[in-house]
C-alpha cells in the first residue's frame, strides 16, 4: 500500500514563509500568492558556505507602497490597448515628493530622455526615476532607486533561464543579466552567478551548483521538485517558487478537458475527487461546486494540520468519484509521498471507471499502472499533461489517453506574467535592489465567471492533443513555442 494512505505530517523539507499562509482562514488565492514566497534555509548556514561569497547588501531607496502607488508605468507601445502614461507618471512622481525626477523612455526606435526638478521637500535628497521595459514583452517597469549610491554598487550577476516569457529587459537596469537554454546550465557556466531565474527544465543541485557562488534561486514556476531544497537549505541558498501563478489556468485545463470527453456528458451531478488541496485544488474544488458537481477533497497533510472535517480519504475518492484529478507536488522523501500516489492498488479501488486527470506531475502516477488500468476497463479515460520521463514520454499512453498534452496546464498568459514578476520581485528583494512597480496587474483569475460554455469556449485540449500526437518528438518544443492561452475572467 502506499505509504500515504494514511494522514502523516507535512514535508519537513521545505519551510514556507509565503502570503499563501497568511490569511486568517488559512486559505490562498492566485493574487494571495504574489506576494514575496520565500523558501528560506533553515538557518543562515554559514559554516557550510566557506567557498560562498554572500550577496550584496547594497543600499537603495525604498518606497512604501502608498508612496508609489500613484506612479503609473509605460505599457509596451505595441500593447495599443494600454494608453501611454509617461506624461502622468513624471508629473505624479514630481508630485508625489521627488525633488529630481527623470524618465528614460525607450522605444523600439529611439530614446527619449526627460527631466524635470521639483523643488517640494522630499525624505531623500534626490531620487532618479528610472524606468526600463523589455523590448519582448507587454511589461514595463519602473525602478525607484538612489542613483547615487545604487548606480555605482556591484550589479549581482543573474543567468536566467531564456524560455521564461516576459522578463527581458526587466532586469537589466540593475543587474548583469545572461539568457542561457536549460541545457546551458552548466557548473561552468553558472561558475560566477549570484543568482539563477530558472523553469522547471533546469535541475538546481549539488552538481550543477556546487561550486557556484549562487546564493539564490528563482523558480517562475509553482512546483520545485526541480530543485534539491535540503541541499539548498543546508548550503545557505534561498530558494523561491511563484505560489499559485497559474492555479487557474490548471482549473481551466481540468474542467476544459473533461467538458471535451464526448463520454463524460455534463458536469453537473457528477462527483469530482480533488487529490492535494492547495492553491491549485482550491480553485478546482471551487470551480467543481460552481459547475455543479459534488466535491471529495483529500489532503493529508491539511487534514492532519486542520482536522479531518471536510477531507476524504484518496480511497473513499476512488470508490466514489467520476472524475479523480491530482493537484499535489511530487514528493517522495517526506511522510506523505506522492510519488506514484496513484499506482495499481490505488486503482483496481476505482469503482465507478472514473476519469484520472494529472496535470501535477508525471511521476505521481504510474502512467504503466495508468495504461494497465484503461486496458482492464478499470477508468474509463485519462487526461494528461504531466508524464513520467518527460520529454520522453510513453507512446502507448499518448495513444490511448483521451487528452494527452506537453505539460501545459499552467500555461497561460496571466499565469507566466505572475511567474515572471513574482520571480523577479523576489529576487530584487533578496538582493535589496529597488522595487519593481509593473504595468500589468493580474486579476484574481480564481475568482473568474465561470460556466461550461466559458470554459469549453476559451481552451480547445483536444487541438493540444493533436498537435502532441501528430509530433511526439517535439514535446519541449511545443510547450517552448506554446501560443499562451488566456485565463478566464
Ligand atoms: N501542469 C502544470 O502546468 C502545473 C501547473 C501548476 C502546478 N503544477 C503542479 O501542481 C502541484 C500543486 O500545485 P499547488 O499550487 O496546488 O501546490 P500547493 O503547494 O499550493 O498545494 C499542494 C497541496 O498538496 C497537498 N499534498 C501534499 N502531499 C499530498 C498527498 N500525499 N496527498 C494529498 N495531498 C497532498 C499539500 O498539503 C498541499 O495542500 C505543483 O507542485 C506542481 O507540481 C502543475
Ligand atoms: O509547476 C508549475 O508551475 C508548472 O508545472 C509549470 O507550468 C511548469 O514549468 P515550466 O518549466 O514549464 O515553466
Amino acid at each position: 500500500m502506499h505509504p500515504c494512505r494514511s494522514d502523516r505530517r507535512r514535508d519537513p523539507a521545505v519551510v514556507l514563509s509565503g502570503s499563501r499562509h497568511n490569511r486568517s482562514d488559512g486559505h490562498a488565492s492566485a493574487s494571495d500568492a504574489r506576494s514575496t514566497p520565500v523558501f528560506q534555509p533553515a538557518g543562515s548556514s554559514e559554516t557550510h558556505r566557506s567557498h560562498r561569497r554572500q550577496p550584496d547588501r547594497r543600499p537603495c531607496v525604498r518606497h512604501t507602497q502608498s508612496d508609489e502607488s500613484h506612479i503609473h508605468e509605460r505599457p509596451h507601445p505595441r500593447h495599443a490597448r494600454l494608453p501611454c502614461r509617461h506624461r502622468h507618471s513624471k508629473r505624479s512622481a514630481m508630485h508625489h515628493g521627488f525633488q529630481q525626477c527623470s524618465i528614460l523612455r525607450r522605444s523600439a526606435q529611439r530614446v527619449h530622455s526627460l527631466s524635470g526638478i521639483l523643488h517640494r521637500k522630499a525624505l531623500r535628497p534626490s531620487a532618479r526615476l528610472h524606468s526600463r521595459y523589455s523590448a519582448h514583452s507587454s511589461l514595463s517597469v519602473v525602478y525607484l532607486m538612489d542613483s547615487d549610491n545604487h548606480l555605482n554598487a556591484r550589479r549581482p550577476e543573474v543567468i536566467i533561464e531564456a524560455n521564461i516569457p516576459f522578463i527581458r529587459g526587466i532586469l537589466e537596469p540593475v543587474a548583469d543579466v545572461s539568457y542561457l537554454e536549460p541545457e546551458r546550465f552548466t557548473p561552468e557556466t553558472v561558475a560566477t552567478a549570484d543568482a539563477i531565474v530558472t523553469r522547471t527544465r533546469v535541475k538546481c543541485c549539488e552538481d550543477l551548483l556546487g561550486e557556484s557562488r549562487v546564493s539564490f534561486i528563482a523558480s517562475a514556476t509553482i512546483g520545485l521538485d526541480h530543485v534539491d531544497l535540503p541541499w539548498c537549505r543546508s548550503h545557505g541558498i534561498t530558494v523561491v517558487n511563484a505560489p499559485g501563478c497559474n492555479a487557474p489556468a490548471v482549473a481551466q485545463y481540468v474542467f476544459a478537458s473533461l467538458l471535451s470527453l464526448p463520454d463524460f456528458g455534463p458536469l453537473d451531478g457528477k462527483t469530482l475527487g480533488v487529490v492535494g488541496v492547495g492553491n491549485v485544488g482550491r480553485i478546482v474544488a471551487d470551480w467543481g461546486e460552481r459547475l455543479g458537481m459534488r466535491v471529495m477533497r483529500c489532503d493529508p497533510p491539511r487534514a492532519l494540520a486542520e482536522g479531518a472535517t471536510g477531507f476524504s480519504s484518496i480511497e473513499e475518492i476512488a470508490a466514489e468519484a467520476d472524475a479523480i484529478t491530482f493537484h499535489t507536488p511530487l514528493t517522495r522523501t517526506v511522510d506523505c509521498p506522492t510519488f506514484h500516489l496513484c499506482d495499481d492498488s490505488l486503482l483496481a479501488g476505482m469503482t465507478h471507471r472514473p476519469v484520472i486527470i494529472n496535470s501535477a506531475r508525471g511521476p505521481v502516477a504510474d502512467n504503466e499502472a495508468l495504461i494497465r488500468a484503461l486496458r482492464d476497463k478499470r477508468i474509463s479515460n485519462v487526461v494528461i499533461d504531466c508524464w513520467e520521463n518527460e520529454p520522453d514520454i510513453s507512446r502507448t499512453l499518448l495513444d490511448m489517453a483521451a487528452v494527452a498534452t506537453p505539460h501545459i496546464a499552467g500555461y497561460s498568459r496571466q499565469g507566466k506574467i505572475r511567474a515572471t514578476q513574482m520571480a523577479v520581485d523576489a529576487l530584487t528583494a533578496h538582493f535589496g535592489l529597488p522595487a519593481t512597480q509593473w504595468s500589468e496587474k493580474m486579476a484574481d483569475g480564481a475568482k473568474a465567471t465561470i460556466s461550461a460554455g466559458l470554459i469549453a469556449a476559451s481552451y480547445d485540449p483536444m487541438a493540444d492533443t493533436a498537435m502532441l500526437r501528430r509530433d511526439p518528438a517535439s514535446f519541449e518544443r511545443l510547450r517552448n513555442h506554446y501560443h499562451l492561452r488566456e485565463e478566464l475572467s
